[in-house]
């Protein structure tokens, strides 16, 4: 008998996690709007390690912001819309430029299938106002202008076809066509959101046209939810599990509540005893930034060692791709998917469907991080941030068979204290983290 939601707190707090979730691991998370098209923002920190002495939103890497990085009327971003576009083109126009002729969206599934990917998670509205899916509430949309496509609908049934389930991304508090204070400070996402009735009704209707016409597996909110529509959120949230038996949420509702807690690269805290989620992009951005070339991204070993702490620690990894304004995914994002997903068709095993196990992962004193995963009465670990060539490690606490789940791995082991003694004699073959299957050792 399927669960009945009633629009309180009391029955939405008895919701569970879905096992899909908890088994899925790995989804691609992507940032692809009108932003796309100048795709620019200069490269500087990550979210969590910015300077006490700099301001994020004056020198924003998030190449998404782009309308709000023009907007605080200084920075490299409003120096460079000056000098490409000229002090009176406005974002809007860019709507006309935005040209999905490259836009192939059973190619990106395929991808993104090929990545080793579970699930994906799709930006249908940020922060600009800008709908990549037809809607009756606004005619600023993909379908009304520009692409003249639902991209959203385009993508859902591309990813569903091969098997992964599909998440949509949602800007509840932030829409920038409703208000267009610049942001300069962490408060203004919250202070300077648009504070009518009127948009916080907007949000919760498009919220259900993405739920009715698409019924996701993820809705993602983000930033926060209109504080005039806190009150409804839930029924918003009853009618989305009412209609999605299998849906989750993230924690981006204000505090008010979540399936799933977030962090975003170094922002955030995570707690190995509740389910979370980390996402990041590639480089410094979610949107495509042109500038942000093959080295200022992230290596593919630690994009591996990433997924490897992530989930050994209960969390899935939502890495974002962000495609050029045509369709194009870029080559180098492309490449690095390929990549994770040869690493997971061989250590798959010791990451999809595993649960948390008892052992925290720990660093041994040659500097060798180990993680572990357990599924049922087999525990998994990887060792990362491993030397070049041969080395030793001891896992503590361990008795009988380890095997490696990589037949390009050349190593013995042997009992060594209370724990293993594992000798590596060379990797040099394999990419990333090396993991080992002990049957029985959870
Ligand atoms: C996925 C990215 N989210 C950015 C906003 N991030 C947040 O509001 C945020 C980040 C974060 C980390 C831990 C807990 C809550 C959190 O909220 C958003 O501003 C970026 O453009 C991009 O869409």
């Amino acid at each position: 008998m399927k669960k009945q939601y009633n629009g309180t707190w009391e029955s939405l707090n008895s919701h569970e996690v879905p096992a899909w979730y908890h088994d899925c691991k790995f989804g691609i998370f992507i940032h692809w709007g009108l932003y796309s098209v100048p795709a620019y923002a200069p490269i500087t920190w990550q979210l969590g390690e910015v300077p006490i002495d700099e301001n994020w939103y004056a020198n924003n890497p998030y190449a998404e912001w782009y309308f709000n990085s023009v907007n605080v009327g200084r920075g490299p971003t409003y120096e460079h819309h000056i000098k490409t576009y000229g002090i009176d083109f406005k974002y809007e126009d860019f709507v006309s430029m935005w040209k999905v002729d490259n836009y192939k969206p059973d190619k990106w599934a395929e991808l993104f299938r090929k990545a080793g990917a579970a699930y994906v998670v799709m930006v249908t509205k940020h922060h600009d106002g800008f709908c990549l899916f037809p809607s009756k509430y606004t005619d600023y949309n993909a379908m009304k202008k520009g692409p003249k496509r639902d991209l959203v609908g385009d993508l859902t049934n591309a990813v569903r076809a091969q098997g992964m389930k599909m998440g949509l991304y949602y800007s509840g508090i932030l829409d920038w066509r409703f208000a267009h204070d610049p942001i300069i400070e962490q408060n203004d996402n919250f202070n300077k959101a648009c504070p009518t009735y009127e948009y916080a009704d907007y949000a919760y209707n498009q919220s259900c046209e993405l739920i009715d016409n698409y019924k996701p597996s993820v809705f993602w909110n983000d930033i926060g939810w209109p504080k005039q529509g806190e009150q409804n959120l839930p029924y918003l949230l009853s009618h989305y599990y009412n209609n999605v038996e299998e849906g989750v949420v993230n924690d981006r509702f204000n505090g008010l509540y979540h399936d799933f807690r977030t962090m975003e690269y170094k922002y955030g805290e995570s707690n190995r005893m509740e389910k979370w989620e980390m996402n990041r992009g590639m480089g410094l951005s979610f949107g495509y930034n042109a500038i942000e070339e093959d080295d200022k991204i992230m290596s593919v070993e630690d994009t591996i060692s990433l997924l490897v702490s992530t989930v050994s620690n209960n969390g899935n990894l939502l890495l974002n791709i962000g495609p050029k304004a045509d369709g194009t995914i870029p080559k180098e994002q492309e490449k690095r998917l390929l990549s994770i997903g040869q690493w997971l068709a061989v250590n798959g095993e010791a990451i999809y469907g595993t649960r948390c196990s008892k052992r925290e992962s720990a660093i041994d004193e040659s500097g060798v991080q180990i993680h572990y995963t357990k599924k049922k009465k087999d525990l998994y670990v990887m060792l990362d941030k491993v030397p070049q060539g041969a080395f030793e490690v001891v896992i503590p606490d361990l008795s009988g068979e380890i095997r490696a789940l990589d037949d390009k791995i050349f190593y013995d082991f042997e009992a060594f204290g209370t724990g293993v003694k594992i000798k590596i004699h060379s990797h040099q073959t394999s990419i990333g983290s090396i993991a080992f299957k002990v049957p029985g050792g959870e």
